[in-house]
């Protein structure tokens, strides 16, 4: 569900799908809106001990004063140890371990790069892959019936061991980690989920290789076999399929820096679901700030009523580039031509065959 307030309203805009409309006269230096947290994230594995895994706060690179060792996180202080704990509950935490203790007896097999060759797979060799990662998880999850016991008490039966073997021959920390925040959000956060994060803009061929496309889909039977019996087959299989396919349009960099013009380091990145619906422009009209775990967003102008309120999706440097670079850079990054303002005017003058 689309955010609400006074102050604008979504609708459909023409080429962007939805947008965000003032519905009023806005003053300069007016916060419009501050999101929740991410729904999903993650911290890449060179920053886990410089990034603060609840603020997000980076230290310069030095490792963080208060650790988890076994959960593979740290904090920047014992309150947002706490705060963090909290909300992962008792189950999460317990999936944290999991995965850092999966990550630790793999460490000859892990990946950290996803080397991109050939063409994106078409949406219907996704389709079929995603079904065979689906059963594969579903296996590995079980329970199986073997003697009228459950996996929860025999440990995995033979086709589950075989499909383990199969999708553990490399593994990759940082996308477990995007899914597995995914999975815990879905868990914990069920209203929010069906609201928020089912109503992104979704991408149905999200990934940019096969490569990208096999490492997501043992990445899910992976988790399975990991994820002890508290968690739902059901919940792990969608979240990890949303993830990807909300991905492109929607993650937002986590930087060093709070604004745009402090990206020193790119930590990781996030999907904040209802920061997610201001379109973007080369000449934005909103600056969003990250706040901890939020996003607040303040016009940098007066606003007349009517007006689409837009930020910008390009960061440092990269507002300096031409018409041309922006719109390949957009079009790579975020999957669209950009037609704002400030490239129909850039266009026109440099090159008037472009619109
Ligand atoms: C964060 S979402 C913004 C909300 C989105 N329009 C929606 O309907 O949910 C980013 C996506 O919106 C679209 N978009 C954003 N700015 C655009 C623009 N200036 N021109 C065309 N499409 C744009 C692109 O598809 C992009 O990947």
């Amino acid at each position: 569900m689309p955010p609400k307030s006074d102050l604008f309203k979504v609708e459909e805009i023409c080429g962007a799908g939805r947008g965000v409309i003032a519905s009023r006269a806005i003053p300069s230096g007016t916060i419009v809106y501050e999101s929740g947290p991410p729904a999903f994230h993650v911290i890449y594995s060179e920053y886990r001990k410089e990034t603060c895994a609840s603020c997000f706060t980076w230290n310069r690179g030095r490792t963080l004063p208060v650790r988890e060792n076994d959960l593979n996180k740290v904090f920047c202080s014992v309150s947002c140890r706490e705060s963090w704990m909290q909300e992962q509950g008792p189950i999460g935490v317990a999936a944290w371990e999991a995965l850092s203790n999966f990550v630790r007896r793999n460490q000859r097999k892990v990946c950290n790069e996803i080397v991109h060759e050939g063409d994106r797979p078409s949406q219907l060799s996704i389709e079929t892959r995603w079904r065979e990662a689906e059963e594969q998880a579903r296996v590995v999850s079980g329970p199986e019936e073997e003697n009228g016991s459950t996996r929860a008490n025999q440990g995995p039966g033979k086709a589950a061991r075989a499909i383990i073997q199969k999708v553990t021959s490399k593994i990759y920390p940082d996308i477990l980690s995007y899914l597995l925040s995914a999975h815990l959000f879905r868990t914990s956060h069920t209203e929010t989920w069906i609201d928020e994060v089912r109503s992104l803009a979704m991408d149905d061929k999200p990934y940019r290789s096969q490569n990208e496309l096999e490492a997501h889909c043992n990445s899910l039977p992976q988790l399975a076999s990991f994820l002890a019996g508290e968690h739902s087959t059901d919940y792990l299989i969608e979240a990890c399929e949303m993830v990807a396919k909300a991905d492109n349009h929607n993650a937002f960099g986590l930087y060093s820096g709070t604004n745009e013009e402090e990206r020193e380091e790119f930590m990781g990145f996030a999907v904040f679901p209802t920061a997610s619906y201001f379109n973007h422009s080369c000449r934005p009209n909103l600056i969003k700030t990250r706040n901890g775990r939020s996003w607040r967003f303040e016009t940098n102008r007066e606003i007349p009523a009517g007006t689409e309120l837009c930020i910008t999706y390009l960061g440092g440097a990269e507002k300096e580039l031409d018409v041309l670079q922006r719109r390949a850079r957009l079009q790579d990054t975020w999957g669209f031509q950009c037609s704002c303002e400030k490239c129909l005017e850039e266009a026109k003058v440099h090159q008037p065959n472009l619109d």
